[in-house]
């Protein structure tokens, strides 16, 4: 039973709001700000994120668009199947979705960065370079997402300035390894699951797991007791939404840089209320190209090395690919 712990809310508006105050209080401001990033990342790997500048109406706008389009009939949805494409892009029905080899209990509709023909995915005939499916019903889908993503980006930007300056380092110290960030956004849908016999909607919603990469940013809608997250004691509590914020978790490649001073949290959705409910994670991760290895910084920290580098992009591929591996290799 979950506990009723709560995660900490912080402010990120030092970061994200144009000077209003001289130079030496902005400073103080955000060092203040990026203080509390690094307790949060440190100890919890989540928090709720208010001041971040993306607008209320747009969240709340994707949430709605992805309701409705998972309302559409099953053969309009299978329009956009990841079949389609790259088995990785496009609409995944009820229990496509597969993690740690068991059936997940959602639909999703998946997004990547679009691929350019020089990109190190096209120059190592790698996968994943198949073309994102957007619905044309509702209408202005696209248009609402494609905005919504590069909000995201921007934030993501944000976060990890104040992630350097929290392990104190310069603000920028990120940015050689994320001038060309790598975005994924998953559009999910959960059905509520049903512990009645004979049904299919048994299990969970979205199985216990950490993020690949870097930074992810959630938005979900106001369906409570859903998300879980992972405390260091192995206690799982609620992450319920607060209007107005995102929920932000680090990823794997934050693990690898910080050599563990930062913890990429377990967490999982067990959605057994009576709403669909729709939600929005979006993954901040860095150039598909880019070496990630313990900082020396951290290694000051945590001295035994824990990660050797590791490419970005090969770790997302590796995990992607066992999204969709169900049951035989539970025996193995
Ligand atoms: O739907 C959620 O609340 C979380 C989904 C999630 O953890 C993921 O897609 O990685
Ligand atoms: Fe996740």
């Amino acid at each position: 039973m979950p506990s009723s712990l709560t995660l900490p809310i912080i402010d990120i508006s030092a970061f994200t709001t144009s000077p209003k105050n001289n130079d030496k209080i902005r400073r103080e401001l955000k060092i203040k700000t990026a203080q509390k990033i690094h307790e949060a990342c440190r100890d919890v790997g989540f928090f709720y994120l208010t001041g971040h500048n993306v607008p209320q109406e747009i969240c709340e706008q994707v949430l709605k668009l992805a309701n409705e389009f998972f309302h559409l009939e099953d053969a309009e949805k299978m329009k956009l199947s990841i079949l389609n494409e790259d088995m990785a892009r496009g609409y995944q029905r009820l229990g496509e979705n597969v993690t740690k080899y068991q059936k997940d209990w959602h639909e999703a509709l998946d997004y990547y960065k679009p691929i350019t023909r020089d990109h190190y995915l096209a120059k190592n005939n790698l996968p994943l370079r198949g073309k994102n499916q957007w619905p044309t019903n509702p209408l202005e889908f696209k248009e609402v997402f494609e905005k919504y993503v590069n909000y995201m980006i921007n934030l993501g930007e944000k976060v990890m300035s104040a992630i350097a300056l929290g392990l104190g380092l310069e603000e920028n110290f990120f940015e050689k390894f994320l001038d060309d960030p790598f975005w994924v956004m998953r559009v999910i849908g959960y059905p509520p699951l049903d512990s009645s016999e004979g049904t299919d909607r048994v299990g969970v919603s979205c199985g216990e797991h950490t993020d690949y990469g870097c930074l992810t940013f959630l938005n979900q809608d106001n369906t409570r007791e859903a998300l879980q997250v992972q405390t260091k004691e192995g206690e799982w509590i609620y992450a319920n939404p607060i209007p107005g914020s995102f929920i932000v978790n680090i990823g794997d490649m934050l693990n690898v840089w910080t050599n563990d001073v930062y913890r990429s949290t377990l967490h999982r959705v067990i959605h057994k209320g009576n709403s669909y409910r729709v939600s929005v994670p979006f993954f901040y991760e860095p150039n598909f190209d880019a070496k990630i290895e313990p900082l020396k910084r951290c290694l000051e920290i945590n001295p035994v090395k824990r990660y050797d580098s590791v490419i970005y992009g090969e770790h997302l591929l590796k995990k992607v690919s066992g999204n969709f591996e169900i049951v035989d290799k539970q025996a193995s």
